[in-house]
């Protein structure tokens, strides 16, 4: 390139290369800067004062045009970093008639070319990682641009639908897909998630969503989140069955173990059952030994039930003993297990004790104040030592159970009288819980009728509802020797003697012992229940309780649906003693039921 001499003065040119993006440096044979540009200026970061008649490497520490100076040659398309600058130059010597007198160089900063080109290839990478996941994925995708035209279309909808990609993009979504509502999204911008579509006799589950760009809707992507809503429906119905399935095996697994009771059970809100409850639950979390004290009936082995239900063991077993019920020469055979031939009646193979049945779980020591004094001992080393041999057997086993005994006898004063080893009271009364007598939780009577009620009529079937307030007014007043045990068996008798099926609990359904102290406690002098019905006020005791019997009878085997076996256990008598009655007091002749 030559330039016009008439029009190019040195001004002129020096503004030409002033004006180009591109910086120019020219050095002379000794490497003197005599040309440095305001493009220079800008990439480097020097003046052209600061820069001219300067040796070229003094002021930059890169192969510089000292290099092309040597070897006369041009070197073209060099990468340098100067000053954190990413410089792109072209090098060249400069010749004039035949003679080098210098070297220019034309370089410029590519350093935001470069970010932008790496960013180019992230942005490449995340297309084709998306790509991969959009033509692999099993799940149908369409997309559409602002209009529903389809632009996506993945090979998962296109086997689905049996379309190809080149006769869907393009054109318009309702035109390839049927009930689509794609072009509607687009439109409303409202994404649609869940809803069913049916394509080929298919209802399929999809899903919508509008996309948006600077707040704009510019399109929709598609998806089918299910091939067939059966398959949801066959899944939820695997999902529902296992539900079911792991309910029955866990109310199996609570019923083989033996623990049928759990907190819900206990009744009871006034201050002294919070108290007791709130201790069985620390003792739940826990697993020391718990000693449970209270008078007969007032809900012990409910406790019991419940601390092992709460409890990490409450998949283990919980095994009861009646340390009272058991003859003293039984109950060690019946604790320690035996193995076979360890005496003249040991079974074959013998048989394991309670101890080891309790394993992992609980065992229940009920009445332990009447333990034989020799089985305390033998208990105690248990609790020390943590193992146990069968009888007659040599095998050691290392025992993983907690101790809940409980007792209605006051232990302290047997403890008193060495009726019962005091080390023995000690290894057990780890974590004492009271339970209050009915009689000082009188408050909580209403609340415990209720509960009997309610169990009541689900053991029988029955629908008595409430309870008169007076009745409830006799019980608050009765002392309740027998706690909440005997409460319940008077709720359960009020059901079944309420024959002429009332829905509520009245006086005359309460026994006379209520009734006859309701008489004397409250008018001072005895006087006839005015609501008491005309079978309960005439006649001598013996034939009241004779029409009572008859009617309980009668009301039971209602109840039963005429099953006579049935009634019988539900009235806790033997079936040959209910057809003596049902013959003594001609009940139901000629129409037998099923026994
Ligand atoms: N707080 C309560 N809430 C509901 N039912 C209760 C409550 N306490 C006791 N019961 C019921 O009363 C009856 C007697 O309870 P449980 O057998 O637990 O008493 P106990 O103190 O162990 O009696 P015992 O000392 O005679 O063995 C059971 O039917 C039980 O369900």
């Amino acid at each position: 390139m030559t330039a016009n001499r008439k029009n190019c003065s040195m001004e002129h040119l020096y503004a030409v290369l002033n004006s180009t993006h591109n910086g120019i440096i020219a050095v002379d044979n000794h490497g003197i800067i005599t040309l440095f540009n305001r493009g220079a200026e800008k990439i480097l970061g020097f003046s052209t004062q600061e820069a001219l008649d300067q040796k070229v490497d003094a002021l930059f520490n890169v192969p510089s045009l000292l290099t092309t100076l040597r070897s006369g040659r041009p070197d073209v398309g060099r990468n340098v970093v100067i000053n954190g600058k990413s410089i792109y130059s072209n090098r060249s010597p400069v010749y004039r008639d035949g003679k080098q007198v210098g070297a220019v160089a034309i370089f410029q900063d590519t350093t935001d070319i470069e970010k932008l080109s790496q960013e180019l290839a992230a942005a490449k990478n995340s297309v084709e990682i998306l790509e991969t996941i959009l033509e692999t994925t099993y799940d149908g995708i369409v997309v559409v641009d602002k209009n529903g035209i389809i632009t996506r279309f993945n090979k998962a909808y296109q086997s689905f639908l049996g379309i190809d990609e080149k006769n869907a993009l393009g054109r318009a979504v309702e035109d390839v897909i049927e009930n689509t509502r794609m072009h509607i999204v687009v439109k409303t911008g409202k994404p649609e998630i869940g809803e069913t579509q049916k394509i080929q006799g298919h209802e399929m589950v999809v899903m919508r969503i509008p996309i948006y760009k600077k707040g704009e809707v510019v399109g929709a992507v598609g998806k089918v989140l299910f091939r067939d809503v059966k398959e949801i429906r066959s899944m939820v119905e695997k999902l529902d069955l296992a539900t079911k399935e792991l309910k029955y095996y866990k109310g199996e697994v609570m019923r083989l173990k033996g623990s049928r009771y759990n907190f819900k059970n206990i009744a009871g809100r006034c201050e002294k059952m919070l108290q007791a409850k709130n201790l069985a639950k620390t003792a739940a979390s826990g697993s020391s030994n718990v000693l449970i004290r209270g008078e007969s009936g007032t809900g012990k082995e409910l406790f019991a039930h419940a601390i092992h239900d709460l409890s990490l063991r409450r998949y283990g077993a919980f095994i009861r003993v009646n340390c009272a019920a058991i003859p003293a020469g039984l109950l060690e055979s019946e604790l320690f297990g035996y193995e076979g031939g360890a005496f003249t009646d040991a079974k074959k193979g013998g048989k394991p004790g309670k101890f080891e049945m309790a394993q992992g779980g609980t065992l229940f020591l009920d009445e332990i104040g009447d333990m034989p004094s020799e089985m305390q001992a033998k208990l105690l080393r248990v609790l020390q030592e943590k193992e146990v041999e069968r009888l007659g057997g040599e095998r050691i086993i290392r025992l993983d159970i907690r101790l809940i005994a409980a007792t209605n006898r006051d232990l302290e004063e047997l403890v008193r009288k060495e009726a019962f080893r005091q080390d023995l009271y000690y290894r057990l009364n780890v974590l004492k819980i009271e339970i209050p007598p009915l009689r000082e939780i009188r408050e909580d009577i209403p609340l415990l009728c209720e509960r009997m009620l309610q169990e009541v009529n689900e053991d029988l079937g029955t629908a008595v509802e409430t309870i008169d307030p007076g009745v409830i007014e006799i019980l608050k007043a009765h002392d309740w020797p027998g706690n909440i045990r005997e409460l319940k068996n008077v709720m359960e008798r009020a059901v079944a003697v309420n024959t002429d099926r009332q829905q509520v609990v009245r006086k005359h359904h309460l026994p006379i012992y209520l009734l006859d102290m309701d008489t004397g406690q409250n008018s001072g002098a005895l006087q006839p229940d005015k609501n008491a019905p005309e079978w309960l006020t005439g006649g001598t005791l013996s034939e009241i309780l004779a029409k009572t019997e008859k009617a309980a009878i009668e009301n039971a085997l209602r109840a039963a649906g005429n099953n006579r076996k049935k009634a019988a256990e539900m009235l806790g008598i033997h079936r040959s003693g209910l057809y003596q009655k049902i013959n003594r007091y001609n009940i139901g002749a000629g129409n037998s039921g099923p026994d």
